[in-house]
Parts: C-alpha cells; sequence; structure tokens
C-alpha cells in the first residue's frame, strides 16, 4: 500500500488514572483499505479508534485526516468530518423506524422560513434515501423502511448500521466488533457489506476478535500490544496463530513487520 495515508495517528497518549491506555500507539489507514486492528483484552483497540472517532480525547499525540491535522471534541465533529463509526451496541434506537434511525441526529426537514429546528421533517424525503441506500447495498430483504427497529433480526439491525455510515460516511468507515453477536448467515452478510463498502473506495478500520473474519477480509492487519501499534502484517504472509501469538507476545513478530 503506498499514499498519503487517509487517517493517520502519532504518538497518541490516553491514560485512565494509573491505566495507559494507549501508549504512543501510531496508527496508518490507507486508502480504499480494510485495516483490522486486533490485539488482546485491555490492549488499547477502543481506545484507539475512539480516539480516531472523537469519542475520546487523547491526553497528547496527533490525528490527520487526508494530510491535515484534526483535533476532534466529540463524534460529531468527527462524522461531520466524514468519519462514521459503528459501534459495539449500534447505537440504533429500537423504537424508531429504518428511515429515522439512518437519519438519527441529521434528520432532514421541509423548507420553512422558522429556525431549522422547528420546520418539519421531511419524512418522504427521509425514506426515500433510506430506501435507495438499502437498496444499492443489497439490503432490501428489508421489506418495509417504515419498520421499527426493534422488529428486525441481529444482522438486519447490523445491515441498518452499516448502510448508515456507508450512505453517510464520505472518507472513513469504523466498525466495532460488527460480527460479535452475530449468527453465521448474518456475519456472512455483514462481511460482504464491508467488501462492498470497500469496492465503492471507502477505507474501513475493523476492530474484531473474530481471527478467521479478519483473515478474510483484512488487507492489511495492525496489531495492538500493551497501548501501541507493535507490529503490522499482510494476512497473506502469515497464519491466524501467527497472529494470535503475535498480539499475545508468545512470538515477536520479525523486523519487517515491526511498527516504528
Ligand atoms: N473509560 C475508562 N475508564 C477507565 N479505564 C478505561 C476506560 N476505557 C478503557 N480503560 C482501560 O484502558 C485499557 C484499554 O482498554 P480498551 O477498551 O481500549 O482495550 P481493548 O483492546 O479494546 O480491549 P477489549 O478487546 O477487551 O475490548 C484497559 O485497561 C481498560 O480497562
Amino acid at each position: 500500500m503506498s499514499g498519503t495515508p487517509v487517517l493517520q495517528a502519532r504518538a497518541l497518549n490516553k491514560r485512565y488514572g494509573r491505566v495507559v491506555a494507549l501508549d504512543n500507539a501510531d496508527f496508518d489507514l490507507m486508502p480504499g483499505e480494510i485495516l483490522a486492528v486486533i490485539g488482546d483484552n485491555g490492549a488499547g483497540k477502543s481506545t484507539l479508534v475512539k480516539a480516531l472517532c472523537g469519542a475520546v480525547i487523547p491526553d497528547s499525540g496527533t490525528i490527520e485526516l487526508n494530510g491535515k491535522v484534526v483535533h476532534f471534541r466529540s463524534p460529531i465533529e468527527a462524522r461531520l468530518a466524514g468519519i462514521e463509526t459503528v459501534y459495539q451496541n449500534l447505537a440504533l434506537s429500537p423504537a424508531l423506524s429504518i428511515a429515522d434511525n439512518m437519519f438519527l441526529g441529521r434528520e432532514l426537514r421541509k423548507p420553512g422560513f422558522v429556525g431549522q429546528w422547528l420546520r418539519r421533517l421531511d419524512r418522504s424525503a427521509m425514506q426515500r434515501i433510506a430506501r435507495d441506500k438499502l437498496t444499492e447495498l443489497g439490503l432490501m430483504t428489508i421489506q418495509n423502511i417504515n419498520q421499527s427497529v426493534e422488529t428486525l433480526s441481529g444482522g438486519q439491525r447490523q445491515g441498518v448500521a452499516v448502510a448508515r455510515a456507508a450512505a453517510f460516511g464520505s472518507r472513513v468507515v469504523i466498525m466495532d466488533e460488527p460480527t460479535a453477536a452475530l449468527g453465521v448467515k448474518e456475519s456472512r452478510r455483514v462481511l460482504e457489506l464491508m467488501l462492498d463498502v470497500k469496492r465503492r473506495g471507502l477505507p474501513i478500520v475493523l476492530i474484531s476478535h473474530n481471527m478467521p473474519h479478519v483473515f478474510e477480509v483484512a488487507d492489511r492487519i495492525h496489531i495492538h500490544r500493551l497501548g501501541r501499534r507493535l507490529a503490522v502484517i499482510d494476512p497473506k504472509q502469515y497464519t491466524m496463530s501467527d497472529a494470535v501469538a503475535f498480539m499475545t507476545g508468545a512470538k515477536v513478530p520479525p523486523e519487517a513487520a515491526l511498527a516504528a
């Protein structure tokens, strides 16, 4: 992979009291790739991606998006900059419809003279766009865009969360354990969706403990250990047991894979 990283971090530090969650952590996401981030429990993966998507403010270090330094103070700021995150808990509102969930926090409103938040919601536009986005991503097994999210299967919910991220993420999609709660068939659909998003040119950061999934879709694997990037490996050159041995410290990665 070459070129300028879409998203880059240098020397990120984050402490929670005495716990060092990030210890001079570096990160590089290249254009068009699926980058998996793996590591043992507590290695700092979630803290790293939360720093990248504005959910955690690092104590020090720099983050660059398309070569420009950014200081996200909230996930909303990161979203506005084109970074969409699919959180482990999905951040969907179960009682709301699929269309309403797709537009949660960025509702379309009808033109009018009163203040932005008093204007009436443009439901038909939101429904039309939501339907188009889901169709584009091959997710229209969902029959009714007005169906509430609580009536969907786990895989379909994940699909809505991914569709929302893919539809609005203009630069990066971050996915935290997207298949953790899913069955075999539903996981498969989500992996296919990820490859679809990649084909559309959007790079993805995937945090996962599921090695077969990581090895199936990742172009590169960032191994996080003790709060920092230990190595970056090409999944075609290593086995799953190598990756697990590197992330647990049972084996030291070869020089070429070691991060600077
Ligand atoms: N809000 C917080 N308050 C206190 N400690 C925290 C907080 N968030 C994370 N930590 C600590 O920071 C360290 C890194 O946690 P993090 O969740 O980033 O690891 P992880 O690699 O994502 O782990 P897992 O795979 O178990 O989800 C852990 O020791 C964790 O207990």
